[in-house]
Protein backbone atom coordinates (compact mmCIF):
# COMPACT_ATOMS: atom_id res chain seq x y z
CA UNK A 1 0.00 0.00 0.00
CA UNK A 2 1.36 3.23 -1.05
CA UNK A 3 1.65 6.01 1.93
CA UNK A 4 2.19 9.28 1.89
CA UNK A 5 3.76 12.03 4.10
CA UNK A 6 1.86 14.48 5.67
CA UNK A 7 3.15 18.19 4.70
CA UNK A 8 5.45 19.30 7.28
CA UNK A 9 4.24 22.26 9.64
CA UNK A 10 7.70 23.22 10.76
CA UNK A 11 9.48 25.52 8.46
CA UNK A 12 12.50 27.58 10.01
CA UNK A 13 14.39 29.81 7.81
CA UNK A 14 16.95 31.94 9.17
CA UNK A 15 20.10 33.82 8.13
CA UNK A 16 21.97 36.29 10.80
CA UNK A 17 25.27 37.56 11.20
CA UNK A 18 26.83 36.36 13.92
CA UNK A 19 30.35 37.57 15.51
CA UNK A 20 32.47 34.88 13.17
CA UNK A 21 29.55 33.97 10.64
CA UNK A 22 26.43 33.27 9.17
CA UNK A 23 23.93 31.07 10.82
CA UNK A 24 22.46 30.31 7.50
CA UNK A 25 19.68 27.41 7.59
CA UNK A 26 16.56 26.70 5.60
CA UNK A 27 14.78 23.70 7.24
CA UNK A 28 11.42 21.63 6.87
CA UNK A 29 11.14 19.81 10.00
CA UNK A 30 9.07 16.33 11.11
CA UNK A 31 5.96 17.41 13.22
CA UNK A 32 6.51 15.17 16.00
CA UNK A 33 9.43 13.13 17.18
CA UNK A 34 13.07 14.54 18.64
CA UNK A 35 14.47 16.57 16.46
CA UNK A 36 18.16 16.31 17.44
CA UNK A 37 20.37 19.44 16.68
CA UNK A 38 23.87 18.48 17.38
CA UNK A 39 27.40 19.68 16.48
CA UNK A 40 30.37 21.55 18.04
CA UNK A 41 30.10 24.07 21.06
CA UNK A 42 30.02 27.68 19.15
CA UNK A 43 28.47 25.82 15.91
CA UNK A 44 24.94 28.13 16.64
CA UNK A 45 23.02 25.34 17.63
CA UNK A 46 21.66 27.68 20.59
CA UNK A 47 21.14 30.66 18.72
CA UNK A 48 19.14 28.62 15.82
CA UNK A 49 16.67 27.47 18.74
CA UNK A 50 16.82 31.68 19.82
CA UNK A 51 15.57 32.80 16.67
CA UNK A 52 12.81 30.32 16.76
CA UNK A 53 11.78 31.20 20.23
CA UNK A 54 12.10 34.78 19.04
CA UNK A 55 14.77 36.18 21.26
CA UNK A 56 17.13 36.27 18.99
CA UNK A 57 16.07 38.61 15.89
CA UNK A 58 17.03 37.21 12.41
CA UNK A 59 16.38 40.34 10.10
CA UNK A 60 15.70 37.26 7.22
CA UNK A 61 14.03 34.35 8.06
CA UNK A 62 10.40 32.40 8.33
CA UNK A 63 9.57 30.36 11.22
CA UNK A 64 6.26 28.41 10.37
CA UNK A 65 4.35 26.44 13.25
CA UNK A 66 1.27 24.41 12.31
CA UNK A 67 0.11 26.73 9.97
CA UNK A 68 0.99 29.91 11.87
CA UNK A 69 3.43 32.04 10.95
CA UNK A 70 5.50 33.31 14.26
CA UNK A 71 8.03 34.92 11.74
CA UNK A 72 7.60 35.78 8.10
CA UNK A 73 8.74 38.89 6.06
CA UNK A 74 8.45 41.92 8.00
CA UNK A 75 6.40 40.67 10.40
CA UNK A 76 7.78 38.57 13.94
CA UNK A 77 5.37 37.78 16.97
CA UNK A 78 7.17 38.41 19.96
CA UNK A 79 8.03 35.20 22.21
CA UNK A 80 5.08 35.58 24.82
CA UNK A 81 2.99 35.09 21.72
CA UNK A 82 4.64 32.12 20.54
CA UNK A 83 2.61 29.04 21.64
CA UNK A 84 6.21 27.08 22.63
CA UNK A 85 8.18 25.38 25.72
CA UNK A 86 11.40 26.54 26.22
CA UNK A 87 13.66 24.03 28.62
CA UNK A 88 17.32 25.33 29.37
CA UNK A 89 20.05 23.55 30.65
CA UNK A 90 19.13 24.70 34.68
CA UNK A 91 15.82 24.12 35.44
CA UNK A 92 15.24 28.31 36.98
CA UNK A 93 12.77 27.22 39.21
CA UNK A 94 10.73 29.37 41.85
CA UNK A 95 12.43 28.64 45.22
CA UNK A 96 9.41 30.19 47.02
CA UNK A 97 6.90 27.82 45.44
CA UNK A 98 6.16 24.22 45.57
CA UNK A 99 6.71 22.15 42.78
CA UNK A 100 2.84 21.93 42.19
CA UNK A 101 2.92 26.24 42.10
CA UNK A 102 5.61 26.02 40.01
CA UNK A 103 4.32 23.68 37.16
CA UNK A 104 1.15 25.33 37.54
CA UNK A 105 3.00 29.36 36.66
CA UNK A 106 2.32 29.65 33.55
CA UNK A 107 0.31 26.67 32.96
CA UNK A 108 -2.82 27.56 30.23
CA UNK A 109 -5.50 25.37 29.27
CA UNK A 110 -5.67 24.63 25.29
CA UNK A 111 -9.51 24.87 23.84
CA UNK A 112 -8.35 21.73 21.60
CA UNK A 113 -8.15 17.84 22.25
CA UNK A 114 -4.39 18.22 22.82
CA UNK A 115 -4.55 19.45 25.98
CA UNK A 116 -1.85 18.28 28.44
CA UNK A 117 -3.29 18.25 32.13
CA UNK A 118 -1.52 18.56 35.20
CA UNK A 119 -2.13 14.86 36.04
CA UNK A 120 -0.81 13.53 32.78
CA UNK A 121 2.47 15.28 33.14
CA UNK A 122 3.20 14.15 36.84
CA UNK A 123 2.83 11.08 36.13
CA UNK A 124 4.68 11.04 32.83
CA UNK A 125 7.46 12.66 34.28
CA UNK A 126 6.67 10.77 37.96
CA UNK A 127 6.42 13.72 39.93
CA UNK A 128 3.29 12.63 41.48
CA UNK A 129 5.18 12.82 45.02
CA UNK A 130 6.99 15.60 44.89
CA UNK A 131 4.37 18.06 43.80
CA UNK A 132 3.89 19.18 47.90
CA UNK A 133 7.80 20.22 48.00
CA UNK A 134 9.89 23.33 47.42
CA UNK A 135 12.68 23.27 44.82
CA UNK A 136 15.73 23.66 47.03
CA UNK A 137 14.61 19.84 48.60
CA UNK A 138 15.08 18.38 44.51
CA UNK A 139 17.92 16.38 43.25
CA UNK A 140 19.44 18.04 39.82
CA UNK A 141 17.61 15.45 37.89
CA UNK A 142 14.17 15.92 39.79
CA UNK A 143 14.55 19.88 39.41
CA UNK A 144 14.49 19.44 35.45
CA UNK A 145 11.63 17.29 35.21
CA UNK A 146 9.72 20.01 37.20
CA UNK A 147 10.85 22.44 34.57
CA UNK A 148 9.69 20.05 31.61
CA UNK A 149 7.09 19.45 33.23
CA UNK A 150 6.08 23.93 33.42
CA UNK A 151 6.88 23.99 29.79
CA UNK A 152 4.89 20.91 28.91
CA UNK A 153 1.40 22.64 30.75
CA UNK A 154 1.64 26.19 28.54
CA UNK A 155 0.43 23.72 26.28
CA UNK A 156 3.26 24.26 23.64
CA UNK A 157 2.55 23.44 19.93
CA UNK A 158 5.92 23.36 19.94
CA UNK A 159 8.92 22.27 22.38
CA UNK A 160 12.56 23.45 22.63
CA UNK A 161 15.10 21.86 24.78
CA UNK A 162 18.49 23.51 24.62
CA UNK A 163 21.18 20.85 26.36
CA UNK A 164 18.75 19.82 29.38
CA UNK A 165 20.83 17.21 30.78
CA UNK A 166 24.17 19.10 30.01
CA UNK A 167 24.65 20.54 34.07
CA UNK A 168 23.48 16.85 35.38
CA UNK A 169 26.18 14.17 36.53
CA UNK A 170 26.65 10.71 34.47
CA UNK A 171 23.88 8.73 36.63
CA UNK A 172 21.15 11.70 36.90
CA UNK A 173 21.26 12.14 33.15
CA UNK A 174 20.78 8.06 32.77
CA UNK A 175 17.72 8.52 35.31
CA UNK A 176 15.85 11.16 32.94
CA UNK A 177 16.92 9.46 29.83
CA UNK A 178 13.65 7.14 30.17
CA UNK A 179 11.19 9.75 30.49
CA UNK A 180 12.88 12.30 27.64
CA UNK A 181 12.37 8.76 25.47
CA UNK A 182 8.60 8.31 26.26
CA UNK A 183 7.86 12.33 25.61
CA UNK A 184 6.99 11.35 21.68
CA UNK A 185 5.03 8.87 22.62
CA UNK A 186 2.50 10.30 24.73
CA UNK A 187 2.81 13.68 23.06
CA UNK A 188 1.68 14.96 19.60
CA UNK A 189 4.07 18.48 19.60
CA UNK A 190 7.52 18.35 17.70
CA UNK A 191 10.56 18.80 20.18
CA UNK A 192 14.11 20.20 18.61
CA UNK A 193 16.55 19.33 21.19
CA UNK A 194 19.98 21.08 21.08
CA UNK A 195 22.94 18.48 22.48
CA UNK A 196 26.58 18.01 21.77
CA UNK A 197 26.61 14.36 23.09
CA UNK A 198 26.40 11.74 20.39
CA UNK A 199 24.76 9.67 23.01
CA UNK A 200 22.13 11.90 23.52
CA UNK A 201 21.78 11.79 19.57
CA UNK A 202 21.53 7.98 19.63
CA UNK A 203 19.22 7.46 22.35
CA UNK A 204 16.66 10.12 21.50
CA UNK A 205 16.79 11.43 18.08
CA UNK A 206 14.02 10.71 15.43
CA UNK A 207 15.54 13.73 13.14
CA UNK A 208 19.19 14.58 13.06
CA UNK A 209 20.45 18.01 12.11
CA UNK A 210 24.03 18.53 12.07
CA UNK A 211 26.03 21.56 12.51
CA UNK A 212 28.98 23.46 12.00
CA UNK A 213 29.91 26.87 11.83
CA UNK A 214 26.09 28.23 11.69
CA UNK A 215 25.30 25.64 8.66
CA UNK A 216 23.39 22.39 8.42
CA UNK A 217 26.01 19.78 6.97
CA UNK A 218 24.00 16.81 7.46
CA UNK A 219 20.54 16.45 7.85
CA UNK A 220 17.82 13.32 7.98
CA UNK A 221 16.34 10.40 9.66
CA UNK A 222 18.97 9.03 12.61
CA UNK A 223 19.41 5.73 11.69
CA UNK A 224 20.27 6.76 7.70
CA UNK A 225 22.96 9.31 8.75
CA UNK A 226 24.44 7.39 11.27
CA UNK A 227 25.07 4.43 8.23
CA UNK A 228 26.39 6.97 6.11
CA UNK A 229 29.85 6.41 5.66
CA UNK A 230 30.95 9.51 3.97
CA UNK A 231 28.59 11.54 6.54
CA UNK A 232 30.10 14.11 9.44
CA UNK A 233 29.50 10.67 11.42
CA UNK A 234 31.39 7.83 10.24
CA UNK A 235 34.45 9.30 11.04
CA UNK A 236 33.85 9.41 14.70
CA UNK A 237 35.33 6.52 16.56
CA UNK A 238 31.87 5.11 18.28
CA UNK A 239 30.27 4.71 14.47
CA UNK A 240 27.95 1.87 14.80
CA UNK A 241 24.49 1.31 13.38
CA UNK A 242 21.00 1.73 15.37
CA UNK A 243 18.60 -0.89 15.43
CA UNK A 244 14.97 -1.63 16.30
CA UNK A 245 14.54 -4.44 18.31
CA UNK A 246 11.60 -6.57 20.05
CA UNK A 247 12.39 -8.50 23.25
CA UNK A 248 11.55 -11.88 22.25
CA UNK A 249 12.49 -13.86 25.43
CA UNK A 250 14.40 -13.79 28.47
CA UNK A 251 16.95 -16.69 28.87
CA UNK A 252 16.83 -17.01 32.89
CA UNK A 253 19.42 -19.85 32.95
CA UNK A 254 22.14 -17.95 30.62
CA UNK A 255 20.48 -14.25 32.15
CA UNK A 256 20.57 -13.72 28.38
CA UNK A 257 17.81 -11.45 26.71
CA UNK A 258 16.75 -12.42 23.16
CA UNK A 259 16.10 -9.89 20.80
CA UNK A 260 13.72 -9.86 16.94
CA UNK A 261 15.44 -7.93 14.84
CA UNK A 262 14.95 -6.84 10.82
CA UNK A 263 17.19 -9.54 9.74
CA UNK A 264 17.36 -12.16 12.33
CA UNK A 265 17.72 -12.78 16.16
CA UNK A 266 20.45 -10.73 18.54
CA UNK A 267 21.28 -12.24 22.00
CA UNK A 268 22.43 -9.35 25.03
CA UNK A 269 23.82 -10.17 28.53
CA UNK A 270 21.40 -9.23 31.11
CA UNK A 271 17.29 -8.52 31.35
CA UNK A 272 16.52 -5.96 28.85
CA UNK A 273 12.64 -5.48 29.32
CA UNK A 274 9.40 -7.02 29.11
CA UNK A 275 8.36 -9.51 26.64
CA UNK A 276 6.83 -7.49 23.50
CA UNK A 277 9.12 -4.29 24.53
CA UNK A 278 10.17 -2.05 22.00
CA UNK A 279 14.01 -0.94 22.39
CA UNK A 280 16.64 1.22 20.60
CA UNK A 281 19.78 -0.91 20.11
CA UNK A 282 23.21 0.40 19.14
CA UNK A 283 25.45 -2.30 17.22
CA UNK A 284 29.15 -0.71 17.34
CA UNK A 285 30.88 -1.01 14.16
CA UNK A 286 34.22 -2.11 15.60
CA UNK A 287 32.33 -5.11 17.41
CA UNK A 288 31.37 -6.48 14.15
CA UNK A 289 34.01 -9.40 12.83
CA UNK A 290 33.22 -10.67 9.13
CA UNK A 291 33.21 -14.34 7.77
CA UNK A 292 32.25 -15.85 4.58
CA UNK A 293 31.63 -19.08 5.88
CA UNK A 294 29.20 -19.48 9.04
CA UNK A 295 31.63 -19.53 11.86
CA UNK A 296 31.43 -23.02 13.86
CA UNK A 297 32.91 -23.40 17.52
CA UNK A 298 32.66 -19.42 18.37
CA UNK A 299 32.61 -17.73 21.65
CA UNK A 300 30.47 -15.13 19.97
CA UNK A 301 26.84 -15.50 20.02
CA UNK A 302 25.59 -13.51 17.40
CA UNK A 303 25.91 -14.22 13.69
CA UNK A 304 23.79 -12.99 11.11
CA UNK A 305 23.46 -13.74 7.17
CA UNK A 306 24.48 -10.29 5.55
CA UNK A 307 24.93 -8.48 2.37
CA UNK A 308 27.57 -5.91 1.85
CA UNK A 309 26.15 -2.89 -0.15
CA UNK A 310 29.60 -0.17 0.75
CA UNK A 311 32.70 -0.25 1.09
CA UNK A 312 35.17 3.07 2.35
CA UNK A 313 38.37 3.03 3.41
CA UNK A 314 39.09 4.59 6.81
CA UNK A 315 41.97 5.88 7.19
CA UNK A 316 45.10 4.16 6.15
CA UNK A 317 45.00 0.68 7.71
CA UNK A 318 41.01 0.39 8.16
CA UNK A 319 37.34 -0.05 6.47
CA UNK A 320 34.15 0.46 6.86
CA UNK A 321 31.56 -1.86 5.14
CA UNK A 322 28.02 -0.71 5.27
CA UNK A 323 25.97 -4.29 5.67
CA UNK A 324 22.02 -5.13 4.86
CA UNK A 325 20.54 -7.24 6.63
CA UNK A 326 16.87 -8.51 6.49
CA UNK A 327 14.36 -6.10 4.20
CA UNK A 328 16.09 -2.91 5.50
CA UNK A 329 17.97 -3.00 8.50
CA UNK A 330 22.09 -1.95 7.80
CA UNK A 331 24.96 -2.18 10.11
CA UNK A 332 28.43 -1.00 9.98
CA UNK A 333 31.60 -3.32 10.39
CA UNK A 334 34.81 -1.64 10.50
CA UNK A 335 37.33 -4.45 9.87
CA UNK A 336 41.10 -3.82 8.60
CA UNK A 337 41.65 -3.31 4.88
CA UNK A 338 43.92 -6.51 4.88
CA UNK A 339 40.91 -8.53 6.46
CA UNK A 340 38.53 -6.77 3.27
CA UNK A 341 41.28 -8.10 0.90
CA UNK A 342 41.99 -11.43 2.42
CA UNK A 343 37.79 -12.22 2.34
CA UNK A 344 37.98 -10.11 -1.31
CA UNK A 345 34.75 -8.35 -0.19
CA UNK A 346 33.27 -6.00 -2.51
CA UNK A 347 29.55 -5.03 -2.91
CA UNK A 348 26.88 -8.21 -3.21
CA UNK A 349 29.54 -10.34 -1.37
CA UNK A 350 27.12 -12.59 1.06
CA UNK A 351 28.67 -12.52 4.33
CA UNK A 352 28.48 -13.58 8.02
CA UNK A 353 28.61 -10.86 10.70
CA UNK A 354 29.22 -11.70 13.94
CA UNK A 355 28.31 -9.37 16.57
CA UNK A 356 29.74 -10.06 20.66
CA UNK A 357 26.56 -10.11 22.70
CA UNK A 358 28.79 -7.73 25.14
CA UNK A 359 29.13 -5.34 22.68
CA UNK A 360 25.11 -4.56 22.18
CA UNK A 361 24.38 -1.30 24.08
CA UNK A 362 20.66 -0.76 24.84
CA UNK A 363 19.95 2.56 24.31
N1 LIG B 1 23.58 37.70 19.98
C1 LIG B 1 24.65 37.32 19.31
N2 LIG B 1 25.17 38.11 18.34
C2 LIG B 1 26.26 37.74 17.64
N3 LIG B 1 26.92 36.59 17.85
C3 LIG B 1 26.46 35.75 18.79
C4 LIG B 1 25.29 36.06 19.56
N4 LIG B 1 25.07 35.05 20.43
C5 LIG B 1 26.03 34.14 20.21
N5 LIG B 1 26.87 34.56 19.24
C6 LIG B 1 28.04 33.84 18.69
O1 LIG B 1 27.48 32.86 17.83
C7 LIG B 1 28.22 31.66 17.89
C8 LIG B 1 27.30 30.50 18.17
O2 LIG B 1 26.88 30.54 19.53
P1 LIG B 1 25.81 29.50 20.09
O3 LIG B 1 25.66 29.74 21.56
O4 LIG B 1 24.58 29.56 19.27
O5 LIG B 1 26.54 28.11 19.84
P2 LIG B 1 26.19 26.64 20.34
O6 LIG B 1 26.38 25.74 19.19
O7 LIG B 1 24.85 26.62 21.00
O8 LIG B 1 27.31 26.40 21.43
P3 LIG B 1 27.29 25.57 22.81
O9 LIG B 1 27.12 24.12 22.43
O10 LIG B 1 28.63 25.84 23.41
O11 LIG B 1 26.16 26.08 23.64
C9 LIG B 1 29.31 31.86 18.93
O12 LIG B 1 30.49 32.13 18.25
C10 LIG B 1 28.83 33.07 19.71
O13 LIG B 1 29.93 33.82 20.15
Amino acid sequence: MMTTTPPSNLVIKQKTQLEDFTLQVDLTLPSSGFTVLFGPSGCGKTTLLRCIAGLHHAVDGQVTVNNIHWQHDEKALPTHQRELGYVFQEASLFDHLSVKDNLLFGAKRSRDTNNITLDQVTNLLGIEHLLARKPTHLSGGEKQRVAIGRALLSQPKLLLMDEPLSALDFKTKNEILPYLERLPHELSIPIVYVTHALTEVERLADHLIIMEKGTVIAEGDVHTLMLDLEGPLSHFNRAGALVDATVHHYDEQYALTQLTIDGGMLYMPGYIATVGSQRRIRIGASHVSLSLTPPTDSSIVNCLSATVIEIKPEGEAMCNVRLRLGHKSEILARITRRSKDHLALEEGTPVYAQIKGASLVKL
